[in-house]
């Protein structure tokens, strides 16, 4: 599962062995000259949500003395986060295209410097040269390059460059009408100060596509190419599973070169097929059959999670998900229980055996141990541990057991631990084979669709004859 594991990471981080696409930097050097791109929202397949979150922006835009007049504030900062590849270059220069504004494309890393002051002079230079051309979208790649949090072992230059960023938007004036559009993949190292209202005020997180939005990224790239009748972008959606619009967009570039190498007039499955291969091989030697294979595990391992968190109805499920997210292969995403600060001890019991329900769907059906669950378990071991040494739900009595003497007791608190998480295990064995075919029908229509909400959960589960 280890290089699985990798590979999915390593797909979810493209090398650059492609060819660019045709936004990759075209106009940016070291004086940062803007484009005027044509890309629309049309370019963009699926993101659904996050266009419309955008049209507002585009609208205010267009017609900010609207928004001036009701004394609504333009938004200076959006900020896309989420894997590489997924398309925020794309909807950023969209949102310029849209807007017949001046696009800015720059990285982050191109701000860092050696010299203290010469990070802040270039953006300085860059704020002054959008202002000239505005309206403007000032896209910033990488952004944590310069906005990462500063420590007190502090690097002048980085922080005067963040600062002199912050100082170009706070300056802006009402009128400007510059918009910064900031990505990273890491949300969570960004100084807070780029964050605050009137800053990058607008988190937009833009996930990897799931099927339906494979299908639609694969239509759109495929619009203008001659495809013989048999291609099924449909099938080919499936099959790629795990890849990110950049990706796709590559695969259907090279399936284009594949034909025209063959002396084809047509694309056909074949080229495609051909395609697949060279992208997932030039990412790592792998073949699809694995990533099928992968799939099929993570569907029972996500579906088990669902149906044992289901039954026990500790707090709602939102989403189902077998689209690779960060380090996770799947996920059930649960409603946060943040407001909540008492458990009882049969909810404690509940929450190990919705954590055990991934593993125990992949004995059942594969009868096998994977890596799969590591996260799962230190989580199962966390709140057994905290059931013995902090709440006094074991045998060892009302009492807690802290510092020496946990310490000193390590063997049977081991002990007791064990026992809770090994009863929980044996129940979420017994709930799951109980419900096998509920197991069944969920994991297949994770497997076919990627995602599924609670509401379409339960209606599966009743749809099934008893
Ligand atoms: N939703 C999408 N619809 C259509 N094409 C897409 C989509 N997402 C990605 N692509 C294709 O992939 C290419 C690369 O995407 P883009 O550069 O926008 O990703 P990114 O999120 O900015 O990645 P990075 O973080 O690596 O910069 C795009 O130029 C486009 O061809
Ligand atoms: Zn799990």
């Amino acid at each position: 599962m280890n290089i699985i594991n990798n590979f999915l990471k390593k797909i979810n981080n493209p090398v650059p062995v492609f060819a660019q696409t045709k936004l990759e930097k075209e106009n940016c050097s070291e004086d940062h000259n803007s484009s005027k791109p044509k890309t629309t929202f049309r370019d963009v397949a699926g993101l659904d949500e996050v266009k419309e979150e955008l049209f507002e922006v585009v609208d205010f835009m267009k017609s900010p003395d609207k928004y001036i007049k009701m004394g609504a504030k333009i938004p200076k900062g959006i900020l896309f986060y989420g894997p590489p590849g997924t398309g925020k270059t794309l909807l950023a220069s969209a949102v310029a295209g849209e807007t017949d504004s001046s696009f800015f494309n720059v990285t982050g890393s191109e701000f860092v410097e050696k010299y203290v002051g010469v990070g802040a002079k270039r953006v300085r230079t860059l704020f002054e040269k959008a202002r000239k051309e505005a309206p403007s979208i000032i896209f910033i790649d990488e952004i944590d390059a310069i906005g990462a949090r500063r420590h007190s072992e502090s690097n002048n230059e980085k922080d005067q460059t963040l600062n002199q960023l912050l100082v170009e938007m706070d300056g802006f004036n009402k009128d400007d009408n510059i918009i910064i559009v900031g990505a990273t993949n890491r949300l969570d190292l960004l100084d807070e100060a780029l964050l605050r209202p009137g800053r990058f005020d607008r988190h937009i997180r833009i996930n990897s596509p799931n099927y339906n939005s494979r299908y639609e990224i694969l239509k759109v790239h495929t619009k203008n190419k001659p495809l013989h009748k048999d291609v099924d972008l449909k099938l080919l959606a499936r099959k790629t599973h795990g890849f990110n619009g950049a990706h796709l967009a590559n695969i259907a570039n090279e399936a284009a070169i594949f034909a025209v190498r063959d002396n084809s007039s047509e694309i056909t499955n074949y080229h495609f097929d051909k395609a697949i291969e060279r992208v997932i091989a030039g990412i790592e030697q792998k073949n699809s059959v694995l990533i099928e294979k992968e799939k099929k595990i993570v569907s029972y391992h996500e579906a088990g999670h669902a149906l044992v968190s289901n039954i026990v109805n500790i707090c709602p499920i939102q989403k189902i998900s077998i689209v690779p997210r960060g380090e996770a292969l799947g996920y059930v995403l649960q409603l946060p229980d943040e407001d909540r600060y008492i458990y009882t001890k049969e909810e404690l019991i509940g929450k190990i055996k919705i954590l055990l329900a991934g593993k125990a769907a992949e004995e059942i059906i594969f009868n096998h141990l994977s890596t799969g669950a590591k996260d799962d378990l230190k989580k199962v071991t966390d709140i057994a541990d905290q059931m013995v040494c902090e709440y006094g739900m074991s045998k060892l009595g009302f009492m807690t057991i802290e510092g020496n003497s946990k310490s000193f007791m390590s063997q049977q608190v081991q002990k007791e631990a064990n026992q809770i998480v090994e009863h929980c295990y044996k129940e979420t064995l017994k709930l799951l084979k109980e419900n096998i075919n509920d197991l069944n029908i969920v994991a297949n229509h994770l497997y076919d669709k990627e995602t599924m909400t609670l509401e379409e959960l339960q209606s599966l589960i009743q749809k099934e004859p008893c």
